[in-house]
């Protein structure tokens, strides 16, 4: 197994960062801020994707059993984050080390322009030496502001970015063939690009204050190992695991990465969520663009178009039969896409540049 350590993405699990009763767990926070500054002496660009903020606000405000889910998540978020950020900034100040606070909701990675702007703040702060700490801003992200989870967001930072690495920690040593309590459970340490499917291995079971659980972080770790960063689900409750992982020792399951390496395609990868329209292809349109040739989507090749979409939105593209077979940045609105359906001589409706089509159709 070989690692790469230029930039890496750490996403910390609320679990890890807890004890069994729900309370804290400082000492395993200091020991991983202490971690993270022995990456970044080695010269190593580090992003901190950190949950705990419920956790944290839960046990220092006790809410009624009559409050509703979404109040408490909301109150014991605006009243954690202040704590948990406190705690880093103390404990990465002990070694001098500036850290910086990013808030974000699924609304920022929605449009282009949003998009940018993130990721030339992280860039910024990147080549400042500035550890950014980044968390979903609970607060306002309700319903369908939410993401899945953390590992979601681990994994669009990480796309943004261009990270060579993305690390998730939770509080088992990675995917398990079985429930990872059962000691006869074989670890999965790797997980090739051309591997099946494991969800058939996870349970539905989540640590305790766990929102996505195992499944989320394996298909978040194969979007992105398919996107050209390497993966680790690894047991963040270990002493010295980032030690660990920058030694080439760690304990976890490493999905290989892929090739691709190109940024407008990594961000239309992770816009499934975000489109607005669909356009279903003809079979000479899809042949073309599953080749290995460069291939735009021309109007000649589409068969129709479904909702409405402005330039630059996201829309999926569906084979005859309604298959997903990818995605595409519009370069005109569905208005003229439509006026143009079948004709030939005509600009793309997508550029080959913001095509993804992807490989586990
Ligand atoms: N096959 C499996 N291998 C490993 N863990 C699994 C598996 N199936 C379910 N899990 C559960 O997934 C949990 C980790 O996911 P989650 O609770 O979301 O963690 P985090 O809070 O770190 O994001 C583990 O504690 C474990 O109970
Ligand atoms: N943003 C929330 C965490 C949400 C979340 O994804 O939690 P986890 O599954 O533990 O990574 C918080 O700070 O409490």
């Amino acid at each position: 197994m070989k690692f790469k350590t230029n930039t890496i993405v750490i996403k910390i699990g609320s679990n890890v960062l807890t004890m069994e009763d729900g309370s804290p767990d400082l000492n395993r926070m200091a020991s991983l801020v202490d971690q993270m500054v022995f990456l970044l002496e080695k010269g190593v660009k580090v992003v901190l994707v950190t949950s705990g903020a419920v956790a944290f606000g839960r046990k220092s405000l006790p809410l009624t059993p009559k409050t509703d889910a979404i109040s408490k998540k909301q109150v014991w978020a605006a009243i954690g984050q202040i704590e948990l950020i406190r705690r880093y900034k103390e404990l990465f100040s002990q070694y001098g080390h500036p850290i910086a606070q990013l808030m974000v909701t699924k609304e920022d990675f929605r449009d282009r322009t949003h998009y940018l702007n993130m990721k030339n703040c992280l860039d910024g702060l990147l080549k400042n030496n500035v550890v950014p700490v980044i968390n979903e801003n609970d607060a306002v992200a309700v319903t369908e502001l939410m993401f899945t989870d953390n590992d979601e967001l681990a994994g669009l930072v990480a796309a943004m970015i261009d990270a060579d690495s993305l690390l998730l920690l939770t509080n088992v040593d990675g995917i398990y063939k079985g429930h990872p309590a059962d000691p006869s459970s074989e670890l999965i340490t790797f997980v090739g690009q051309k591997m099946p499917d494991l969800s058939q291995y996870i349970s539905t079971h989540k640590s305790s204050f766990g929102r996505g659980g195992m499944l989320t972080k394996m298909t978040m770790a194969k979007k992105s190992a398919n996107l050209g960063i390497e993966v680790l689900i690894a047991n963040g409750k270990k002493d010295n695991v980032l030690v660990a992982y920058f030694n080439k020792e760690l304990k976890c399951t490493y999905f290989e990465p892929g090739k691709s390496k190109d940024n407008h395609k990594k961000w239309i990868a992770h816009s499934e969520n975000y489109s607005k329209g669909e356009v279903t292809i003809n079979e000479g349109a899809q042949k073309a663009l599953e080749s290995d040739k460069i291939t735009s989507l021309l109007p000649v090749g589409i068969l129709s178009i479904k909702g409405e979409f402005l330039k630059g939105d996201i829309i999926r593209i569906v084979d005859p039969a309604g298959n997903r077979l990818g995605l595409g940045k519009a370069e005109y609105n569905a208005k003229t896409a439509n006026e143009k359906i079948g004709l030939t001589g005509q600009k793309p409706l997508i550029h080959y540049d913001y095509l993804y089509i992807s490989e586990l159709n």
